[in-house]
């Protein structure tokens, strides 16, 4: 497994009212490897949103280096960029849907945007999409026609449209009940495994992200505080969100209740 992302001595700093600069991330060095589901966890304000917005730089370091496939995005040539952000998808809390268009147009926006498919091409495409994510009999439907947890279903069709290496998920489930949020979870992890598609997820569901993932990193006030396999319990955790995650880990009642979202 390659490195897809890795970042090296990333920092940032945000403008305080009185002038002074707040150290949002401080001299973060992480490396994701293709195929892998990464947890950001840590605290509310630790950065974990920031630095995920720094992997397509939608939020732009002051410092350091971002690379997907070895390739530095900080110093590319807008086109370039533009051209390596299609491998990168991204959902966010609140679905960010364009209200006025179809479930059918919102997913197929990026494409008529980025790609020059022909209309049966990119019909294909769109039902390609909507069939991962289980909502092929609502392509007809408005975004205030469906539920939250349908909205998320068509944010994620929308982020795969343009067959991303890499979905970049952030807090997907906080604004679902836990039913809604375990499915979605599901369906995350069935595009990692059938399709390959790499996640990275911000998320406070300890207990979805203790199944779910493959590594879990903890920030706490802009660094990596310790990162792990959740799956290693007999690790001592050094942070109390790190133990936290193991106790939800090994306990079988739990992750009984947790089975759908469960690693074979
Ligand atoms: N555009 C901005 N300008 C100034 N400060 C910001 C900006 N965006 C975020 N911050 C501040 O930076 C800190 C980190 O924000 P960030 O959203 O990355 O944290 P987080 O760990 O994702 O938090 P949460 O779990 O609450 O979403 C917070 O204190 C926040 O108030």
């Amino acid at each position: 497994m390659h490195d897809l992302i890795q970042l090296h001595g990333v920092s940032k700093n945000y403008p305080l009212p009185d002038g002074s600069q707040y150290p949002v991330l401080q001299d973060v060095s992480l490396s994701i490897a293709a195929g892998q589901i990464v947890g950001l966890i840590g605290r509310s304000g630790a950065g974990k949103s920031t630095l995920l917005r720094c992997f397509n730089l939608l939020e732009r370091p002051e410092r350091g280096s971002v690379q997907l496939n070895g390739q530095e995005l900080t110093r590319m040539p807008a086109a370039q960029l533009r051209r390596a952000r299609e491998q990168i998808g991204m959902v966010f809390q609140h679905y960010n849907l364009l209200h006025n268009l179809t479930v059918y147009d919102n997913i197929a926006f990026p494409l008529r945007l980025h790609e020059r498919l022909n209309p049966p091409r990119l019909a294909a495409r769109v039902s390609e999409c909507l069939d991962i994510v289980g909502l092929s009999a609502r392509a007809g439907s408005y975004p205030a026609q469906l539920s939250g947890g349908q909205k998320q279903r068509v944010a994620i069709a929308r982020a795969l449209a343009s067959r991303p290496e890499v979905l970049l998920c952030d807090e997907p489930t906080s604004a679902l009940d836990a039913d809604t949020t375990r499915s979605i979870l599901t369906t995350l992890r069935n595009i990692n495994q059938t399709l390959g598609v790499t996640i990275v997820i911000v998320s406070h569901e300890l207990a979805a992200l203790s199944q779910l993932c493959h590594r879990i990193v903890v920030m706490d006030e802009g660094r990596i505080a310790e990162q792990f396999d959740p799956a290693d319990t007999a690790r001592v955790r050094h942070t109390a969100l790190g133990r936290e995650l193991a106790f939800y880990r090994s306990e079988a009642g739990l992750a009984a209740s947790w089975a759908g979202v469960q690693h074979a």
